[in-house]
């Protein structure tokens, strides 16, 4: 072995008792109950919905809650202390305009930190004492650490404590110490957050999840098809960032690229005031909170048109350099006859109704016109130079992968593209046959060479990255192809149909799931595939639990727009040391109403699997890491401060 890395380590270490100390505490941590694994999928913008399910744990608060003050408080007071720690600040508002004496607020105060000092050891027995300080609000450590440890054994150190509160409170801390501690609680719920991929797109504020999951405290992401749309945009695609426009045009969501990410349309909005007008198919969704003026809602219909044709034209290069994407099925404008307005396309010819054409030449109706292609060059220059978009994607980049092996199970947004007889779908790329996980590891290297190459817009990794968003045989998309085309000027809604992969009927089967993991090297009796991306439509009865459990579909739709095909307001899922469970949310409102009702909307919890015996760390992904770093410990001992 090398004893260079032993002497950097020695650097560390630099006495043996430091040595046997890590050790000591490192062999402790492998015997605890390995921490809750939290998983969320396709939060599309939903960022209230998102922060309720992260503050409440999915249920996990609450259930804490009640485990220790079943006893002592009423379903009003469990109610309102879970709140409290979901949202302290704008629940200590609220409980102020209660209190009519100063006394009696000052004993809420006095209450409610001892009640939080109560739950917090219980809600961090699985964690080590260094873990819990890293968790605890840095100014109040000291104070809280000598209320936590107390033993009220000897009673002349009560009025030590009672003397803590009380110059708390009278200092005025107790509302900034309340605060704290309720984030430290969420803290201590969650180890680790997985987020299955679609944090963009559809819903208003992808930027303010980002910002959360910057700060946050453990996580991992697995992209999906409409992350990889902003990381190919990021990454100098300009059709990819063609698409994210047009979809925030369409969700009436332009202000994230405009004000959000500082990224100016002007040049588009003139391009599109020229060559568009008003266009039903292209009016923007209407949002409940959000009203539109006449005004914008044309100006946005008139750039969701000239977007969309932009989309439309820079497709067709692609498809025609890269054969192999398999896709000339979609050269959709060379297919349109413009003297009939009709398409003929899989072999039906439909007539085409609410056509935007204004920009094509028929003869070449793929070529930009050269205004067109000066705001995609200016669009894609500002989208670079985003400071705000350039953080929030590098971040994404270095936390994100397409899949995820973790504590045995398998962690994909959408799917591992198999053919019908439930064989790996394969793909030739350079004249190299890939499929499977080597499919998957290859689509993530594009992704990343392209993301380290921002200056190359025509590349095969580039291009790659778009076929992520829409191929065939990406493990982000699963489907045939996207009719986008199709829905906005054919009425025929057959044509709408996007055929899905194999996949997503096979995997309702456990051998296949079987196969699968053991593709990804997993133990197929103890691992799980975790997929989002397909809306699970409990309405029509599906189930999210599938393949004698072995495939868990935790999309039930955060997203707003897809609430009414899925009936429920999204599932995730929750990996404890005693197992896994579902939990299924219902349409959330709003904070306010959270916080006014003490009204959880959470629901049903399914259990999915209940380890036998409860897992510890030692089984985890995070334990062999340990184990590692025991190991080198011990050589180190050896090596330096053995005789
Ligand atoms: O409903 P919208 O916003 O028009 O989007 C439809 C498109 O979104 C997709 O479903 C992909 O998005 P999801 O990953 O959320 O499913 C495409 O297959 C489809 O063409
Ligand atoms: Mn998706």
């Amino acid at each position: 072995m090398d004893t260079k890395y032993l002497d950097l380590l020695a650097e560390k270490y630099d006495c043996e008792e430091k040595v046997v100390t890590e050790i000591v505490n490192l062999e402790a941590i492998l015997n605890l109950p390995k921490g809750t694994e939290h998983f969320v999928s396709d939060l599309h913008g939903e960022y209230h919905a998102f922060q309720h399910v992260l503050r409440n744990g999915s249920g996990k608060v609450k259930e804490k809650i009640t485990d220790i003050f079943k006893d002592r408080l009423t379903d009003q007071e469990i109610d309102d202390f879970a709140t409290l720690v979901y949202y302290p600040e704008e629940k200590i508002k609220l409980m102020k305009n209660k209190f009519s004496s100063k006394n009696e607020l000052h004993e809420w105060y006095q209450e409610t930190i001892c009640n939080m000092i109560t739950l917090i050891p219980y809600a961090s027995s699985k964690y080590t004492r260094s873990k819990l300080r890293k968790a605890l609000p840095e100014q109040f450590v000291y104070v809280i650490e000598e209320l936590l440890y107390k033993s009220d054994k000897y009673s002349n150190k009560k009025s030590y404590y009672e003397m803590i509160l009380q110059q708390i409170i009278t200092l005025g801390q107790s509302e900034k110490l309340i605060t704290g501690l309720a984030y430290t609680i969420q803290r201590l719920i969650v180890d680790h957050l997985h987020v299955v991929g679609d944090i963009y797109d559809r819903g208003p504020d992808p930027d303010k999840i980002m910002d959360t999951l910057i700060n946050y405290h453990s996580l991992d992401i697995q992209w999906g098809n409409h992350d990889v749309l902003w990381l190919g945009a990021f990454a100098g695609s300009k059709v990819c960032l063609a698409n994210i426009i047009r979809i925030c045009a369409r969700y009436d969501n332009l202000d994230i690229i405009e004000d959000v990410y500082g990224i100016n349309l002007r040049p588009l909005l003139t391009l599109a005031e020229k060559y568009y007008d008003d266009n039903a198919p292209f009016r923007p969704k209407e949002h409940k909170d959000k009203l539109l003026s006449d005004h914008e809602s044309l100006q946005i219909t008139k750039i969701h048109q000239a977007i969309a044709m932009i989309q439309f034209k820079l497709e067709s290069p692609i498809i025609k350099r890269r054969d192999f994407f398999n896709m000339s099925e979609r050269l959709v404008l060379e297919k349109v006859d413009y003297e009939n307005n009709e398409i003929t396309i899989y072999g039906n010819t439909y007539s085409l109704k609410n056509t935007c054409f204004a920009t094509i030449d028929p003869a070449d109706p793929a070529r930009l016109l050269e205004e067109e292609e000066e705001v995609m060059n200016k669009l894609l220059l500002s989208v670079q130079h985003s400071e705000k978009l350039a953080r929030h994607m590098k971040f994404l980049m270095k936390k994100g992968n397409l899949y995820l092996r973790y504590n045995g199970n398998l962690l994909i947004h959408g799917c591992i593209p198999l053919n019908e007889d439930g064989e790996m779908e394969q793909m030739v790329i350079e004249g190299e046959t890939y499929k499977g996980r080597a499919l998957l590891d290859q689509f993530e290297h594009y992704l990343q060479y392209s993301f380290s190459h921002r200056d190359r817009t025509d590349d095969l990794a580039t291009d790659m990255v778009w076929y992520l968003w829409t191929g065939e045989y990406s493990s982000l998309f699963g489907k045939r192809a996207m009719t986008t085309f199709e829905r906005y000027f054919i009425d025929d809604k057959a044509s709408h149909k996007e055929k899905k992969n194999p996949y997503y009927y096979l995997r309702e089967d456990e051998a296949v799931c079987r196969k699968l993991l053991e593709e990804f090297e997993l133990d197929p009796d103890q691992g799980h595939i975790i997929n989002g991306h397909t809306p699970v439509k409990e309405i029509e009865g599906e189930n999210p639990i599938k393949a004698n459990s072995k495939m868990i579909v935790i999309d039930g739709g955060f997203s707003k727009a897809y609430q009414s095909t899925t009936g429920i307001a999204g599932y995730t899922l929750l990996y404890n040391s005693f197992g896994m469970q579902l939990v299924a949310h219902q349409h959330f409102n709003s904070k306010e109403q959270v916080i006014n009702n003490g009204a959880d909307v959470l629901s049903v919890r399914r259990v999915v699997d209940k380890e036998l015996e409860r897992k510890k760390v030692r089984e985890t992904n995070v334990g062999k890491e340990l184990l590692e770093e025991i190991e080198m410990l011990k050589r180190l001992m050896e090596y330096r401060y053995m005789d």
